[in-house]
């Protein structure tokens, strides 16, 4: 109560104070005009006419004055780039490179406005290429921009498309959106961003890739490497494929490109980073994977497609016992076992699956495509990987129902895209952002396209030196023989041990039979009880004995279930 009598009290005051400044106000205007009056000598109609006028003048200057100085603050505060960003769908996307606030203040007489500045050199690009809409922009506020040294120096643009669209639109159109930029899709590299889909990380070089070589990579890079690292990438990253568990891979490239050059790579990689793992090597070329002969399980130099079925028999079989000690496990409700990683290496595959076009020819050169296939596809669940290398990435090179089992592929310089599709897959250039192998250059050697799980990536394989894999075999080699001479006593040690101690190559089963306790007499019943002591199967020599050589009872030993 006691405040709302003091509220009347108040605004009474203001009243009675009001309409006495107003009685004030009108004698000093009316004093003011008699003054004028008097000075001028005119009538009171003309005063007050006169004295009007002016006041209306003065206000209209005083407006006009106020509007002029507004206009010149907003025009000081509009930025440059929003001004060009105007006429940026004309310029060259290559244009330098402009800094622009996140937004900008319209001036004229409506209240300022905020509004999103587009980045003009990538909102132009990215309408012209197609991937966003040309009422859409990419926020300047939302682009950061950063300098690659060189080798492989370029610039790398991290920015977000609008709402609604993923750095997918962008990945999509990498082609035309690498010719808004002035360069080739070899030069333009996009890199996924885990954080944002909308983020989307595009990288620009300024010459063509693998212009320069990179140095090989070290032991250390290597290890520390999340995988198995194939090549550098065009900035001279390492890049592979995170495992080769369960996966197997296809290389094809003309010839002279580099192939065995960046398999050679792979397999000094996998020696150094991949743990304990067996090495099956076809080297159809004779000497083209020599160096890893004494880490080999089984080592052979042939292009005979008999030997590659024997190969691929003995991986079948070791395949099909892994499949029956999974089995068991299941029945017998025991956790899956775990099997040491077998790796078969085939340089030059094609020549194995040919054929001389005789009937007889046609069925062997089938049914060795049928155990090929087999192993490829069954034998990556027990872990079992196999490489091929193919020089003629022709159709009917390495057959169809082969080919397609594999899940990373690896391709050098082709002449063709048809080509191209055989070492690559049949759709492979309606994936996204393919990059085509015609289109490498053929003089930098072992620069190649991998794609692994959809995503293309131009690399450029390990060109390691004759010294660093002889080091890195010898070590692997030293650790082997450990391993051997630290495990429990076996048979197959003891043979190793007997045929070493007489420096003989071959021992008949007839006299390493008794040597290892088996007193057996029939001759077929004694041969088998051996083998399977041994767990060797045997073999003969030139004179066609039957028996045992160390190089088989060694590759036994090295290999585990
Ligand atoms: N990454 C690389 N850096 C430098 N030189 C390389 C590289 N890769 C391969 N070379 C060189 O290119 C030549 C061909 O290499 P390689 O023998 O590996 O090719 P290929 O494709 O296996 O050939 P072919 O199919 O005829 O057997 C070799 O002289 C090799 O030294």
């Amino acid at each position: 109560m006691g405040n709302k009598k003091q509220q009347v009290r108040v605004s009474d005051d203001d009243l009675y104070g009001q309409a006495a400044g107003g009685i004030g106000g009108l004698v000093i205007v009316f004093g003011i005009l008699a003054a004028i009056k008097n000075a001028l000598g005119l009538s009171w109609a003309a005063t007050v006419l006169l004295v009007v006028g002016v006041l209306v003048c003065l206000g209209w200057l005083a407006w006009k004055a106020r509007a002029r100085f507004r206009r010149w603050l907003a025009g000081e505060n509009q930025p440059a780039a929003a001004a060009k960003a105007a006429t940026a769908q004309d310029a060259p996307a290559t244009a330098a490179v402009q800094e622009a606030p996140a937004t900008a203040v319209i001036g004229g007489d409506q209240a300022a406005a905020l509004v999103a500045v587009p980045h003009p050199q990538l909102t132009a690009a990215l309408a012209k290429a197609e991937v966003i809409r040309k009422d859409e922009i990419i926020r300047a506020d939302e682009v950061t921009i950063t300098p690659v040294p060189a080798p492989g120096k370029g610039t790398r643009y991290d920015f977000l498309v609008p709402e609604g669209k993923t750095f997918r639109d962008v990945e999509k159109r990498l082609g035309p959106v690498a010719g808004m930029f002035g360069v080739t899709r070899l030069h333009t590299t996009m890199e996924r961003s885990r954080d944002n889909d909308r983020r989307t990380q595009l990288l620009v070089l300024d010459e063509p890739p693998h212009t320069r070589p990179f140095p090989a990579p070290t032991r250390q890079e290597i290890e520390t490497f999340a995988g198995v690292p194939l090549g550098h990438d065009v900035i001279g990253r390492l890049n592979g494929v995170e495992t080769f568990d369960r996966a197997s891979l296809l290389v094809g490239g003309m010839t002279q490109m580099g192939k065995t050059t960046l398999v050679n790579g792979l397999i000094t990689c996998l020696l150094i980073a991949y743990g304990d793992f067996d090495l099956y090597l076809l080297d159809g070329k004779f000497c083209g994977l020599t160096r890893f002969e004494k880490v080999a399980v089984r080592y052979e130099s042939s292009d005979s497609p008999a030997v590659f079925e024997s190969m691929v028999d003995e991986l079948n079989a070791r395949g099909e016992a892994r499949y029956e000690k999974k089995r068991e496990a299941i029945r017998n409700r025991q956790p899956e076992p775990t099997f040491k990683p077998v790796f078969f290496i085939v340089d030059e595959a094609a020549d194995f699956f040919a054929h001389d076009g005789t009937n007889a020819g046609r069925e062997d050169a089938a049914r060795i495509a049928d155990k090929a296939r087999s192993l490829v596809s069954k034998c990556l669940e027990s872990g079992i990987s196999v490489v091929m290398l193919t020089q003629r990435p022709a159709q009917n090179a390495i057959p169809v129902i082969v080919r397609d089992q594999f899940l990373y592929r690896v391709c050098l310089y082709v002449a063709s895209e048809g080509t191209a599709k055989v070492a690559l897959g049949d759709t492979y250039f309606e994936t996204i952002a393919p990059i085509s192998p015609p289109l490498l250059d053929p003089t930098i050697k072992g620069q190649a396209v991998l794609f692994a799980h959809g995503k293309s990536t131009l690399i450029r394989g390990f060109n390691f030196s004759d010294d660093f894999i002889w080091e890195v075999v010898d070590d692997v080699v030293a650790r082997q023989q450990k391993t051997l001479e630290q495990g429990p006593v076996t048979p197959l040690k003891q043979a190793i041990e007997l045929l070493e101690s007489q420096g003989l190559e071959f021992m008949p089963t007839a006299e390493l039979a008794p040597a290892l306790g088996i007193t057996e007499a029939n001759p077929g019943e004694r041969g088998k009880k051996l083998s399977r002591k041994l767990g060797v199967t045997p073999d003969k020599d030139d004179k066609g004995t039957r028996g045992y050589w160390i190089s088989d009872l060694h590759a036994a030993a090295k290999s585990g279930s």
